[in-house]
């Protein structure tokens, strides 16, 4: 299939005459290779003038049939502003529908959204998209006509390979959820079982990025208590209504003094400390004010001189109050004060848009009393495990059993990255049980993640449930990884609302090793963090073996050492029902086969994703 094309015209002067840098184009660009990550791009600044925008607009359609155009900027009520006009000059055909999604979605983020004039429509095969001009309403109006892009283009073109996945795409979304507590699927007599899997085998980065494409950042955010808010990403600029400090407040403990009396002794008037409120009586020549550090700087004062650069000179009788001192230090004007505003100044934007909220986030949220804060929502999650043989941690063993460890600690990993999730509790390998478990997993749940049943054995019966009794796609169901070969991976409608499936295998290494690799960075990406990979390091690490042809992820202990190179060691058996393999790991080295390598030396360095503090 064709790459899309898509075609970014950001229309604006003041870009044009590069007196201001385009921010909207790129971070659209940006945001469409998200969704369509192999598509091609046209991208061109015109001034706002009817007949450049025509020009350009009409090359892109006519020369290179470009699948989308979209116009950045110039849709407004300002004199200049005629994108939608010459928009209107070279289309063939109205898409009002996109243009009323956009506006009345936008209503639900500003008032102002009322103001648009974009208009949309269609010139032969290319839909034209006129997008507001700044960067955050261009972003967030592209995210609310997206699902309707692939569907229009496939219209347009005829382009049936398009058509075919944009309808069951539609289909997916309609799909009628699973009602009766029975399953469709019937325990197949071992003999008729698969005996070679019927899914291909995919790499781990044609994994991951399956899994992006299907789970898109979220456009859905929420407001919570600034102090709820650690880790969650900001999904609002904060902006300094008040100054910090919003007073003059000294920086020393010391003497409030009028700098140009200088060195010599001066009387102290009296005293002032932190939380008193600003003495307003002027400071007068020859006098200083006792001041405590973060106090207001008393009238008339315009420096503090710290009280390790005075000498007491007289008391008072009773010997507990200063009333003459000497300045031993000749002050500098605005030594040692903290200006009104001068940590963060009013109107300033302090906290940005998409970034992870750190301690720091809350404090500065509590400075300036902004106690809700907006975040990206987070899809809930529900886990759950699959097995005749399981039973709870606090339950006796009868042969044959063995206790649930993959429910808990898959809780407890998602909480080590600040995720809570759902207990959905164990399925029996037998469908209507796997059914009936799912089925009130996904009634409450955006993400469900279950654990075994997905191999090759005639009672690994999960994706047979998906498939027939929730109409689910799965999207693979085979990584060459180890641990984790038949990681799976599924997308359904439940009751209409889209969910996301990790089918992820028994063994207690493997479920966690493909958490990190898929679970983790999804999570994250969904609720749009920047970053949302673990970090990969080259790591110091005597040789590590693998025999198997698919690349092991080497559980490792990876420390620095004093020169600052990263060094690691294996954590022994790497066989995946050995949980404790993962126990003291930090990182997951990337060994692939060395069955033919000779290793001259004994140490190698390796790809390491370090998954947790180093030691
Ligand atoms: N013929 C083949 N057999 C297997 C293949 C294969 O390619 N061909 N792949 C192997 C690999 S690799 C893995 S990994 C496992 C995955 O199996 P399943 O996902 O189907 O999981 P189960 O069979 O249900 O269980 C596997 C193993 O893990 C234990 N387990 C399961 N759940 C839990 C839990 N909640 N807590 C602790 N331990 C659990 C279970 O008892 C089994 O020992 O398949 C291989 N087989
Ligand atoms: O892939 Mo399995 O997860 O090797 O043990
Ligand atoms: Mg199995």
């Amino acid at each position: 299939m064709e790459a899309l094309s898509f075609g970014i015209l950001t229309v604006s002067d003041t870009c044009f005459r590069k007196q201001k840098a385009d921010t909207a184009g790129p971070r659209l660009q940006s945001e469409i290779e998200k969704h369509f990550p192999h598509c091609k791009f046209f991208k061109k600044t015109v001034p706002d003038e009817i007949e450049e925008i025509k020009a350009a607009l009409d090359s892109w359609i006519k020369f290179f049939e470009c699948n989308v155009v979209f116009t950045v900027g110039g849709t407004g009520f300002s004199p200049r502003d005629v994108t939608p006009e010459a928009t209107k000059a070279i289309i063939e055909k109205e898409a009002p529908g996109l243009a009323y999604t956009m506006v009345s979605k936008s209503l639900a983020v500003t008032p102002m959204a009322m103001l648009s004039r974009a208009v949309c429509g269609i010139r032969g095969k290319t839909l034209v998209v006129n997008l507001p001009g700044s960067a955050k309403a261009a972003v967030e109006c592209f995210g609310f006509i997206l699902d309707s892009i692939p569907h229009a283009v496939a219209l347009l073109t005829e382009h049936q390979e398009l058509v075919q996945s944009a309808h069951s795409k539609m289909q997916e979304v309609k799909a009628p959820a699973a009602d009766s507590t029975k399953s469709k699927v019937k325990l197949d007599c071992a003999a008729n079982r698969n005996r070679t899997s019927p899914y291909p085998m995919l790499e781990v980065d044609e994994a991951l990025e399956k899994v992006l494409r299907e789970c898109r950042p979220t456009l859905e955010s929420e407001e919570v208590d600034f102090d709820k808010a650690m880790n969650r990403i900001l999904a609002e600029d904060v902006y300094a209504e008040e100054p910090v400090p919003p007073f003059r407040a000294s920086i020393k403990d010391g003497y409030a003094v009028r700098a140009a009396d200088g060195v010599g002794e001066k009387f102290v008037r009296r005293v002032t400390a932190a939380g008193d409120t600003p003495c307003q009586e002027e400071l007068k020549e020859g006098e200083v004010i006792r001041i405590s550090t973060g106090a207001a700087i008393p009238a008339g004062a315009d420096a503090v001189v710290q009280v390790e650069d005075t000498t007491l000179v007289e008391k008072s009788q009773d010997g507990a109050e200063e009333l003459k001192i000497q300045i031993n230090v000749e002050p500098k004007a605005g030594q040692d004060i903290r200006e009104i505003g001068s940590d963060i100044s009013a109107g300033e934007l302090v906290l940005q848009m998409y970034n992870r909220v750190t301690p720091a986030y809350v404090g500065v949220l509590a400075m300036l009393g902004k106690t809700r804060v907006k975040v990206f929502k987070r899809a809930s999650i529900g886990i759950l495990s699959t097995g005749n043989e399981l039973k709870a941690p606090n339950e006796d063993l009868k042969p044959g059993q063995i206790r649930d460890s993959n429910k808990v600690t898959l809780i407890n990993l998602l909480k080590k990255y600040s995720y809570e999730s759902n207990d959905c509790g164990v399925a029996r390998d037998d469908p209507d049980s796997v059914k009936t478990v799912l089925e009130k997993a996904l009634s409450s749940n955006d993400v469900v993640i279950t654990t075994g049943g997905v191999s090759m054995g005639e009672y690994d019966i999960v994706k047979q449930v998906l498939e027939k009794d929730f109409g689910a796609i799965i999207h693979f169901a085979r990584i060459n990884m180890k641990p984790g070969k038949p990681t799976t991976f599924a997308t359904l409608a439940y009751k209409g609302c889209h969910k996301i499936f990790f089918g992820l295998p028994g063994n207690p290494v493997s479920c966690c090793v493909t958490s990190l690799l898929f679970v983790i960075p999804v999570l994250k990406y969904m609720e749009r963090s920047k970053i949302y990979e673990f970090p990969v390091s080259s790591v110091r690490i005597p040789i590590l073996k693998n025999n198997d042809i698919r690349p092991e992820y080497h559980r490792v202990a990876v420390k620095v050492e004093t020169d600052g190179e990263l060094v690691g060691k294996s954590t022994g058996n790497q066989i995946s029902s050995r949980l404790n393999s993962l126990a003291d790991a930090n990182g997951l080295a990337i060994v692939t086969n060395t069955t033919n390598k000779l290793h001259p030396y004994t140490y190698d360095k390796y790809k390491v994703i370090l998954f947790d503090d180093l030691l």
